[in-house]
């Protein structure tokens, strides 16, 4: 049985997740936010304006979708998903049906996979993990969990990504190279060697240095 959606986040990236879950003809049962939204997608749904609200829902009977963005150094988007895993919830893994994707590629669970993106045979993407709009993960690359490749990057055959690493927009990584957890690989960025855990890159010609 396919189980309702509360979503958690009415902003940008939550209106996105929600426009996609509609037209795979999910039920979204209520959006929790702060503040009610003012976008369309959300005008017919009801709104709790705090995540506490979110557990009158019984685990058993929804599934919920992090609609939290996620920017470098943002830690609340993966808080959440651990609080309400140790509640026992499940997180629904949401897929554009505009994405490619490979038969023989593997999605985590709670996977977010936008328009245009293209995931190839052998890619494994991590629990959590946004792949947005445009994205191109090629063949056999391992992107971990609680990632975020943001629009237009560009993932070249068999790279390596540790969990919480940010890949921003436009960003090219070329095949074979491994990028070490909490990464940040900045807009436009192209990478061409290994980058150690906790480290930054910027630039066409990429300086990679420690993150502070
Ligand atoms: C659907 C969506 O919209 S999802 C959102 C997707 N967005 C992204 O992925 C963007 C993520 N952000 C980035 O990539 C940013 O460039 C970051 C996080 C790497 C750097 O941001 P910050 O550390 O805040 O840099 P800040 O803005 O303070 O700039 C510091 C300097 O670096 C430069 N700089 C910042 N980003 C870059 C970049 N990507 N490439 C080259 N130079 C840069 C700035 O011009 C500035 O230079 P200056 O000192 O000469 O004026």
């Amino acid at each position: 049985m396919i189980k309702p959606i509360v979503m958690l986040g009415s902003g940008g990236h939550a209106s996105v997740l929600a426009d996609i879950l509609l037209q795979n003809n999910h039920t979204i049962l209520a959006v929790s936010s702060l503040n009610k939204s003012s976008r369309p997608v959300f005008s017919d749904i009801q709104h709790f304006d705090s995540n506490e609200d979110v557990l009158q829902f019984s685990p058993d009977k929804v599934k919920l979708v992090n609609g939290l963005g996620s920017l470098p150094g943002q830690s609340l988007r993966h808080e959440l998903f651990d609080y309400f895993v140790k509640s026992n919830y499940q997180f629904e893994t949401v897929i554009s049906q505009n994405a490619m994707l490979s038969p023989y590629s593997t999605i985590g669970a709670g996977s977010q996979i936008f328009m245009g993106a293209i995931i190839q045979t052998g890619a494994v993407i991590g629990d959590g993990t946004i792949i947005n709009s445009g994205v191109i993960v090629e063949h056999d690359c391992h992107i971990g969990m609680h990632c975020h490749i943001a629009p237009g990057a560009t993932i070249c055959g068999g790279v390596h990504i540790g969990e919480h690493t940010h890949i921003a927009t436009g960003a090219n990584v070329i095949q074979g190279v491994s990028i070490g957890k909490h990464c940040i690989v900045a807009a436009g960025a192209t990478i061409t060697k290994n980058m150690p855990d906790n480290s930054i890159a910027y630039g066409y010609r990429s300086q990679i240095e420690k993150r502070s």
